[in-house]
């Protein structure tokens, strides 16, 4: 039997305590996640989706309940601390990247990140190098944008880059915040494909909170729906497969 990579168990996250209207996001929320789990997450606005994600990354800390990683006790370690195994991909294209650096000393950054050393740009020359190899092999439309600063990068590439970025060490945990959503249909569905191949590749353990049923339905190997902070429905692979659109937007009325 696997060992859970993640566990959280009966977390509570409140706010307002300290008024006469203190309200829980998250209620009484347990999940396991397994090694390989490519998890989506659907749910209405404000069910408490982001802010399972930022409790899981260390921004939140719960007001009751417990965060396990590989068996031990992390509710208390810190955002940076929980990079070493994590990496989060945000919905806004400008954020995961340095607008004025270019993709290439994004990318150095992205590679040195969690090693505690300096940033040297004369490094750069001899990682550009590999850089250019790895992004030949994947055939990755950033190949001719190395020396371009972020800023003048489109939305799509942006992100794509951001993707890149944080998949780039192979996190053991990756959390997707509706990664895909700000983009036009077509970059969407690129960096959607893009992301299935880096976690089939890979065996990336994800998280990847979406508004899209049918990406819900196509992508991973479990499906969760959160409801008023509590995950009232876990799929697994076989369960989703049975499921049509049409069934699943049943949950939602
Ligand atoms: N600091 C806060 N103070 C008060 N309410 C908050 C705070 N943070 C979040 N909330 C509320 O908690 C609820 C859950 O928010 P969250 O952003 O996690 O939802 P979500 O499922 O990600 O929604 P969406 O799909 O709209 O992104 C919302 O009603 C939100 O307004």
């Amino acid at each position: 039997m696997k060992q859970p990579i993640l566990e959280l168990k009966n977390i509570t996250t409140m706010v307002n305590q300290q008024t006469n209207q203190p309200v829980a996001i998250l209620q009484n929320l347990n999940l396991a996640v397994y090694p390989g789990d490519f998890i989506t997450v659907l749910g209405t606005n404000g069910a408490g989706k982001s802010t399972l994600f930022e409790t899981i990354a260390g921004n939140i800390v719960p007001t009751y309940g417990k965060i396990k990683y590989h068996q031990k006790d992390i509710t208390q370690w810190s955002v940076t601390k929980r990079t070493r195994f994590l990496s989060q991909v945000f919905q806004d294209p400008k954020l995961g990247t340095a607008p004025r650096m270019t993709v290439a000393e994004n990318l150095l950054l992205a590679a040195k990140r969690g090693q505690h050393r300096g940033f040297h740009l004369r490094k750069l020359k001899s990682t550009k190098v590999k850089m250019i190899q790895s992004l030949q092999q994947m055939q990755h439309p950033l190949i001719d944008k190395l020396d371009l600063p972020t800023e003048n990068l489109s939305g799509g590439q942006r992100q794509s880059l951001s993707f890149l970025m944080a998949t780039l060490n192979q996190p053991e945990i990756l959390l997707l915040d509706e990664h895909t959503a700000a983009l036009d249909p077509k970059s969407s569905m690129q960096l959607m494909a893009q992301t299935a191949q880096k976690i089939a590749q890979e065996h990336l353990t994800c998280l990847m909170i979406t508004h899209h049923l049918e990406d819900a339905l196509k992508y991973g190997n479990r499906l969760i729906i959160l409801q008023e902070g509590q995950v009232v429905l876990d799929l697994s692979q076989a369960q989703k497969s049975q499921l049509t659109k049409e069934q699943l937007a049943g949950y939602f009325i």
